[in-house]
């Protein structure tokens, strides 16, 4: 039933011969110098071998060959790697990234990671298995009925092609009673996992609670795949297997090729509101990047860093010395760092607020910056035409008001121009992929991610513990 195909492995050759026969080395020790070489298994280039070894190293394991040969495994076992034999009449708990924007009447404006995750759900539904879907929604402290993911079951049933059963609670007597009806084939969701705080903080007798439910866990929440949560990580303790998801693995797949070889110039462009999560990527992504654009919430740290006033703009007070050092090192390192050099601001946050154009150093006490200005829009599409990759994490302002919505469409419409004269284009998160999808030019982008914090997290080369803690797939031989 095993399928190696379905694993993500990178293969290295290396030029000396090693002796011991199949042993186990740890990824530190593992010496990498110019005497090795990659050879993608699975059609990734490998211009960067040093930066693909890391990044497998640090998502897999590294396993030393007889003849000379070393294989870096990042392989993880795969929801298709099971069939029916396995799947039939058995319970799944499936943890999904279903965290998508609703408006204030609680429609979904944007369903791309409900869409994302359906294959998975079909493939479980098909071969017998009842599906239990779990999800968080937003970043509710205790239970919140604003962050209830009932909006979603209209959507998900159809797109699914049946109807999907709700709970009220993630956990609990009601929810078994609702396990136990579940007929195969059926699909029950449950309530946003965040509601209970030992979801975050991943507690082992939460997560045993979670695993009570079902015989095996599939992880197909890539957005998430950067938490250990008790509903990523925790449950691979007591659910065995625990596999991945197609949508995980088809993310993983493209991402470490992508950025484990990226066609130079390379540039990364880094928004949005999440900015103490982001703000410590862009270090990281001064060792990867030849051009970075900052927009969004993110500049405002930026500015005031350098002595300049912000009014009311989003500050991370406790972020000035940092993004001081990173306006050095990138000067250190030779990158391009552009900040805007004009901004949109407004005099409440509010779609209806009065707005004006001025320079960054021009921000009046009262007034918040809320989108990147026109000039700002020209030197980044300026820089933009010089690159051959480009991710994109973040919107360049608050796009869900139309006011401020130039500044990010520009830059969508700039992305697509560039994808079709044969630039890659990667969208990360949930907000950004929001944007590209209302201008309405997602379809021409190389890669729409449906992780944010999480792509740029493995473009640090850092671990993903909701993929670290899922099972091994069966080595591949090289
Ligand atoms: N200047 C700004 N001030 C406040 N919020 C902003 C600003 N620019 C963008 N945002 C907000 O950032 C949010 C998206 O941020 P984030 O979650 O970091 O992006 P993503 O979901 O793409 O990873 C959007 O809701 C947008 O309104
Ligand atoms: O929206 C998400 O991340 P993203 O905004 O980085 O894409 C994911 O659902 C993770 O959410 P979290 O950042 O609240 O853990």
């Amino acid at each position: 039933m095993a399928t190696a195909a379905a694993s993500t492995t990178f293969s290295l050759l290396h030029s000396t011969t090693t002796s011991s026969s199949s042993s186990t080395t740890s990824p530190s020790r593992l010496r990498l110098t110019s005497a090795f070489r990659v050879r993608p298994l699975r059609g990734f280039a490998a211009a960067d071998p040093l930066l693909a070894v890391t990044v497998a190293a640090r998502v897999g394991r590294v396993r030393e060959r007889k003849g000379a040969r070393l294989e870096v495994s990042m392989a993880k076992k795969s929801v298709g790697d099971l069939g029916a034999s396995d799947l039939k009449g058995k319970k799944v708990f499936v943890r999904a990234d279903l965290n998508v924007p609703l408006d204030d009447n609680q429609n979904i404006t944007d369903d791309t990671r409900i869409r994302a995750a359906i294959p998975t759900i079909q493939y479980l539904i098909k071969n017998g298995a009842k599906v239990i879907l779990s999800s968080h929604l937003g970043r509710p402290k205790g239970v919140t009925p604003k962050y209830s993911l009932a909006p979603l079951v209209p959507r998900l049933s159809e797109l699914i092609g049946l109807q999907v059963v709700k709970a009220d609670d993630s956990i609990g007597p009601e929810v078994e009673k609702l396990v136990s009806s579940l007929p195969d084939g059926g699909v029950l969701l449950l309530e946003n996992v965040r509601f209970y705080k030992e979801e975050e903080k991943n507690d082992p007798e939460h997560a045993k609670k979670l695993a009570s439910l079902a015989d095996l866990f599939v992880n197909d929440a890539f957005g998430t795949a950067h938490r250990a949560h008790a509903s990523t990580e925790g449950v691979t303790k007591y659910l065995k297997p625990s596999v991945a998801g197609f949508l995980l693995q088809k993310e993983l797949d493209y991402l470490v090729g992508a950025v484990s070889s990226p066609k130079r110039p390379f540039a990364a462009i880094v928004g949005g509101s999440k900015v103490s999560s982001k703000i410590g990527v862009i270090e990281s992504l001064l060792e990867k990047v030849d051009i970075l654009l900052l927009g969004g919430g993110m500049i405002f740290t930026f500015y005031k860093a350098q002595g300049l006033s912000v009014g009311s703009s989003l500050v991370e007070e406790d972020k000035l010395d940092l993004a001081t050092s990173l306006l050095a090192k990138a000067k250190e390192k030779g990158v391009s760092l552009l900040l805007p050099s004009d901004v949109v601001i407004a005099d409440k946050f509010a779609p209806d607020a009065n707005s004006k154009v001025v320079p960054a150093s021009a921000i009046p006490d009262g007034w918040m910056g809320l989108d990147i200005g026109p000039d700002s829009v020209k030197s980044f599409s300026e820089a933009l035409d010089t690159t051959q990759t480009i991710i994109w994490n973040g919107p360049m302002g608050v796009f869900e008001f139309d006011k401020f919505a130039v500044g990010t469409e520009a830059i969508a419409k700039k992305l697509a121009d560039l994808s079709g004269k044969g630039v890659t284009t990667i969208i990360g998160g949930g907000d950004s992929v929001a944007a590209v999808e209302k201008v309405g030019v997602a379809n021409v982008m190389s890669h729409i991610s449906t992780g944010g914090g999480a792509s740029l997290e493995l473009l640090e080369g850092k671990e993903l513990p909701g993929v670290i803690a899922l099972d091994e797939a069966t080595p591949v031989a090289v």
